[in-house]
């Protein structure tokens, strides 16, 4: 088959981001739909030059519409000569959030199993660009709408890696058509029941026809440079708090919070409450905490959690009861 612009762009992508070295343990997460497989057959095609180890795994739901999705990646995978793990769920997942999450376990399991220290996924621009739109109307700060980074530790020994966010759905659709490989169209995709779904058939297109024709991009590329923005004040952040938090993680000292910019005081705040509240705290409770920052002595938030809220003592700010 042919080496088209697709190899070119993921082999200097690979080199110029050092997503995966050479030689690398790798399993490929293959749902059975265009993006995925247009990833293995990249990796598939490059692995030679990369001296990769790759494998296939699929994720089986059990759900009625995923029937024959597994043999035709198992298929596949055979013909790529590639080793095929595939694992079944017991319990029917029943929503999106508990299908993801019982995912990932299984992939890391598979992962582990195989002794692969890499787990590739194939999220694309086009998700990011989505995932960018659906949390900015929902409500999101940066962090939120910089979701789907490049590469993210998923255990000590695995990282999740992902090779296409560069790559944009269109691309991955004309290369599996080239390619002939067997993609499932999933029914749920083209449900206008689901916000994701009008999002990405209604709005998107519409976007691009209306206002700019390179909106995807664009908006991957906002993502990008808030990811950058996001890591380098969240590693700041954590620099401050942890001159800022007593030995226990107890109480916070006002008069660092009181020096810093309010970005950095959100952040260390959420940082210190998500430790005394053992989750992560609403927009809301940060407010209330950053307020204590110049508030009098005893001053004390609305009740958060179990009874705890934020109360000024002396210099330092504690969650008690
Ligand atoms: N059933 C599956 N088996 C194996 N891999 C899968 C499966 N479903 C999804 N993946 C992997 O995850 C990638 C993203 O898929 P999809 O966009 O459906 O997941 P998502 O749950 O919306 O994403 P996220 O994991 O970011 O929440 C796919 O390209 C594929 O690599």
């Amino acid at each position: 088959m042919p080496w088209t612009p697709l190899h070119s762009q993921l082999h200097q992508c690979a080199i110029d981001r050092q997503l995966l070295p050479v030689g690398a343990k790798i399993l490929i997460a293959v749902s059975g739909g265009q993006d995925s497989f247009c990833l293995g057959q990249l990796l598939h095609d490059l692995q030679s030059r990369w001296h990769w180890q790759l494998a296939v795994a699929h994720c089986d739901h059990g759900w009625t519409q995923d029937i024959g999705i597994a043999e035709r990646v198992a298929l596949v995978a055979t013909r790529w000569q590639l080793p095929f793990y595939c694992e079944t769920t017991a319990n029917l997942p029943e929503t999106d959030g508990a299908a993801r999450e019982w995912r990932y376990q299984a992939l890391t399991r598979i992962a582990e199993a195989t002794n692969s220290t890499y787990l590739v996924t194939a999220h694309t621009q086009t998700d990011r660009a989505e995932t960018l739109l659906y949390n900015l109307v929902r409500g999101a700060g940066a962090d939120g709408l910089c979701a789907l980074s490049w590469h993210r530790q998923l255990t000590p020994d695995l990282n999740l890696v992902r090779p296409l966010l560069e790559v944009n759905r269109a691309q991955t659709g004309e290369f599996c058509r080239e390619y002939q490989l067997p993609v499932w169209e999933d029914a749920y995709n083209r449900d206008l029941k689901y916000p994701r779904n009008r999002l990405r058939l209604e709005i998107m297109p519409r976007l691009a026809t209306d206002f700019n024709p390179q909106v995807e991009s664009h908006l991957a590329r906002t993502a990008e440079l808030l990811r950058a923005d996001v890591e380098y004040l969240e590693s700041q952040a954590t620099a401050v708090y942890s001159q800022a938090v007593d030995e226990a993680e107890t109480k916070l000292d006002r008069t660092i919070l009181q020096s810093i910019a309010l970005s950095l005081q959100r952040r260390v705040i959420r940082q210190f409450l998500t430790h005394a509240l053992s989750k992560m705290p609403t927009f809301g409770q940060i407010e209330e905490t950053i307020v204590l920052i110049n508030a009098p002595n005893r001053t004390r938030t609305s009740t958060f959690s179990q009874g705890l809220a934020a109360e000024v003592s002396g210099r330092w700010i504690v969650v008690r009861e």
